[in-house]
C-alpha cells in the first residue's frame, strides 16, 4: 500500500488558541478537522516541507519549532505517517485558500470536532500537557 510521509503544524495564537483546519470535502478525509500541513516531497526537511505547506495552503509564514507527535495511521487509501510541530506565526495571518474552513479552539475544546484518525494522538497530547481530563 502507498505509505505518504505527512507533516502538520499546531499553530497557537497569543491567548494559547490552536489553529484547527477542515478538510474540503472532496479530499481524502473530506470534512474532518486536521493540523494544516501536508506531504513531505522528496528532498526536503520536514520543517521546510511545512514552512512551504503552510505557505501555499494559508498564505502565511510560520517558525517551526518542537515535535508534538508521531503516528502512523492505515487509511483504506493509503498508510500515513503523520509528525506534527508547534509552530508560530511570523508573518501574515492564516486564510483558508483550500480548507473548507479555519477555526481558533482552545486546547481544552479540540475535543469537540471530528479529527481525522491520524491527529488524534497530537490532540491527547495537547491536552495532556495542558492538564485536560479526557472526555470534557
Ligand atoms: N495535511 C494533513 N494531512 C493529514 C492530516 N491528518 C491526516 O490523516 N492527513 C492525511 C490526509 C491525506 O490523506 C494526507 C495528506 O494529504 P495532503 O493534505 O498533502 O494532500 P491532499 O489530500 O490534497 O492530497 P492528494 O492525495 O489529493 O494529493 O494525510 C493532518 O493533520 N494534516
Amino acid at each position: 500500500m502507498r505509505q505518504v510521509d505527512v507533516v502538520g503544524a499546531v499553530i497557537q495564537n497569543e491567548a494559547g488558541e490552536v489553529l484547527c483546519a477542515r478538510r474540503a470535502s472532496d479530499k481524502a478525509q473530506g470534512g474532518l478537522w486536521e493540523f494544516p500541513g501536508g506531504k513531505i516531497e522528496p528532498g526536503e526537511q520536514p520543517a521546510e516541507s511545512l514552512r512551504r505547506e503552510i505557505c501555499e495552503e494559508l498564505g502565511c509564514e510560520i517558525a517551526v519549532g518542537e515535535r508534538v507527535a508521531e503516528t502512523t495511521y492505515r487509511y483504506p487509501h493509503a498508510v500515513v505517517r503523520l509528525v506534527t510541530f508547534r509552530a508560530r506565526l511570523v508573518r501574515g495571518q492564516p486564510t483558508p485558500r483550500e480548507h473548507a474552513e479555519l477555526r481558533w479552539l482552545p486546547v481544552a475544546d479540540l475535543g469537540r470536532l471530528s479529527w481525522a484518525p491520524a491527529d488524534l494522538p497530537t490532540v491527547a497530547r495537547l491536552q495532556a500537557e495542558a492538564g485536560v481530563r479526557a472526555g470534557r
